[in-house]
Protein backbone atom coordinates (compact mmCIF):
# COMPACT_ATOMS: atom_id res chain seq x y z
CA UNK A 1 0.00 0.00 0.00
CA UNK A 2 1.40 3.28 -0.98
CA UNK A 3 1.15 5.86 1.63
CA UNK A 4 -1.63 8.23 2.24
CA UNK A 5 -1.16 11.95 2.56
CA UNK A 6 -3.15 13.21 5.83
CA UNK A 7 -7.01 13.89 5.63
CA UNK A 8 -8.35 17.06 6.37
CA UNK A 9 -9.25 15.51 9.97
CA UNK A 10 -5.62 13.73 10.33
CA UNK A 11 -4.09 17.46 9.44
CA UNK A 12 -6.42 18.83 12.33
CA UNK A 13 -5.01 16.64 15.04
CA UNK A 14 -2.13 15.88 13.87
CA UNK A 15 -0.43 18.95 11.95
CA UNK A 16 -2.14 22.03 14.38
CA UNK A 17 -0.25 21.00 17.13
CA UNK A 18 3.00 21.22 15.31
CA UNK A 19 2.00 24.41 14.41
CA UNK A 20 1.84 25.47 17.68
CA UNK A 21 5.35 24.36 18.42
CA UNK A 22 7.01 26.69 15.26
CA UNK A 23 6.88 24.23 12.29
CA UNK A 24 5.32 26.03 9.36
CA UNK A 25 3.32 25.49 6.14
CA UNK A 26 5.81 26.03 3.06
CA UNK A 27 4.64 28.03 0.85
CA UNK A 28 3.64 26.45 -2.44
CA UNK A 29 4.21 22.84 -1.26
CA UNK A 30 2.73 20.25 1.18
CA UNK A 31 5.31 20.10 3.15
CA UNK A 32 6.14 21.39 6.92
CA UNK A 33 9.38 23.40 7.82
CA UNK A 34 11.30 24.66 11.28
CA UNK A 35 14.60 26.28 12.34
CA UNK A 36 16.37 25.01 14.97
CA UNK A 37 19.45 27.03 16.73
CA UNK A 38 21.95 26.35 18.64
CA UNK A 39 25.16 27.31 20.32
CA UNK A 40 27.94 26.07 17.88
CA UNK A 41 28.47 23.61 14.96
CA UNK A 42 29.38 20.86 17.72
CA UNK A 43 25.33 21.17 19.33
CA UNK A 44 24.12 21.55 15.59
CA UNK A 45 25.58 18.46 14.05
CA UNK A 46 24.94 16.29 17.01
CA UNK A 47 21.00 17.16 16.66
CA UNK A 48 21.61 16.38 12.72
CA UNK A 49 23.23 12.90 13.67
CA UNK A 50 20.55 11.99 15.74
CA UNK A 51 18.01 12.67 13.26
CA UNK A 52 19.86 11.12 10.64
CA UNK A 53 20.50 7.73 12.33
CA UNK A 54 15.90 7.87 12.91
CA UNK A 55 16.19 8.81 9.36
CA UNK A 56 17.87 5.98 8.60
CA UNK A 57 16.38 3.56 10.85
CA UNK A 58 12.31 4.66 9.82
CA UNK A 59 13.92 4.88 6.39
CA UNK A 60 12.15 8.14 6.07
CA UNK A 61 14.52 11.56 5.52
CA UNK A 62 14.51 14.91 6.12
CA UNK A 63 15.22 18.09 3.69
CA UNK A 64 17.48 20.42 5.58
CA UNK A 65 20.27 23.00 5.47
CA UNK A 66 22.81 23.63 8.08
CA UNK A 67 23.62 27.43 7.95
CA UNK A 68 25.65 29.90 9.97
CA UNK A 69 23.28 32.53 11.70
CA UNK A 70 23.76 34.79 14.23
CA UNK A 71 26.38 34.26 17.58
CA UNK A 72 26.20 33.13 20.88
CA UNK A 73 24.67 35.01 23.21
CA UNK A 74 27.88 35.61 25.53
CA UNK A 75 30.00 36.69 22.32
CA UNK A 76 31.34 40.43 22.47
CA UNK A 77 30.99 43.02 19.66
CA UNK A 78 34.88 42.43 19.41
CA UNK A 79 35.01 38.87 19.23
CA UNK A 80 32.60 38.86 16.32
CA UNK A 81 34.51 41.54 14.60
CA UNK A 82 37.59 38.79 15.08
CA UNK A 83 35.35 35.94 13.89
CA UNK A 84 34.29 38.11 10.82
CA UNK A 85 37.82 38.97 10.24
CA UNK A 86 39.23 35.46 10.44
CA UNK A 87 36.16 34.02 8.63
CA UNK A 88 35.25 31.55 11.55
CA UNK A 89 31.18 30.87 11.06
CA UNK A 90 29.72 29.38 13.58
CA UNK A 91 27.31 26.63 11.95
CA UNK A 92 24.86 26.92 14.25
CA UNK A 93 21.00 26.93 12.56
CA UNK A 94 19.63 23.59 11.58
CA UNK A 95 16.43 24.19 8.94
CA UNK A 96 14.37 21.24 8.29
CA UNK A 97 12.06 20.62 5.61
CA UNK A 98 9.81 17.71 5.61
CA UNK A 99 7.52 15.66 3.75
CA UNK A 100 7.06 12.61 1.93
CA UNK A 101 7.93 12.28 -1.44
CA UNK A 102 5.84 9.02 -2.32
CA UNK A 103 2.60 10.60 -2.11
CA UNK A 104 4.06 14.09 -3.15
CA UNK A 105 2.32 15.73 0.39
CA UNK A 106 2.42 15.41 3.94
CA UNK A 107 2.07 12.22 5.94
CA UNK A 108 2.09 10.68 9.52
CA UNK A 109 5.61 9.61 8.39
CA UNK A 110 6.45 13.80 8.42
CA UNK A 111 4.02 14.02 11.57
CA UNK A 112 6.21 11.17 13.41
CA UNK A 113 9.54 12.62 12.61
CA UNK A 114 8.52 16.34 13.49
CA UNK A 115 7.63 14.87 16.89
CA UNK A 116 10.94 12.80 17.45
CA UNK A 117 12.86 16.04 16.22
CA UNK A 118 11.00 18.14 18.71
CA UNK A 119 11.43 15.30 21.56
CA UNK A 120 15.23 15.85 21.21
CA UNK A 121 15.55 19.50 20.56
CA UNK A 122 16.76 21.12 23.27
CA UNK A 123 15.81 25.20 23.07
CA UNK A 124 18.79 27.53 23.63
C1 LIG B 1 12.97 3.40 -1.20
C2 LIG B 1 12.83 4.23 0.04
O1 LIG B 1 12.06 3.57 1.00
C3 LIG B 1 12.16 5.54 -0.28
O2 LIG B 1 12.89 6.23 -1.28
C4 LIG B 1 11.95 6.43 0.95
C5 LIG B 1 13.24 6.98 1.51
N1 LIG B 1 13.07 8.20 2.26
C6 LIG B 1 12.05 9.03 2.03
N2 LIG B 1 11.98 10.21 2.62
C7 LIG B 1 11.00 11.07 2.38
N3 LIG B 1 10.99 12.25 3.00
N4 LIG B 1 10.01 10.72 1.54
C8 LIG B 1 9.94 9.55 0.91
O3 LIG B 1 9.01 9.28 0.15
C9 LIG B 1 11.00 8.63 1.16
N5 LIG B 1 11.03 7.45 0.59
Amino acid sequence: MPIAKLTTDERKKLVEPLKNNEWELVDGRDAIKKKFKFNDFNEAFGFMTRIALQADKVDHHPEWFNVSVGAKRSQTNSSLRLNSILNLQVYNNVEITLATHECQGLSVRDVDLANFIDSIYKRQ
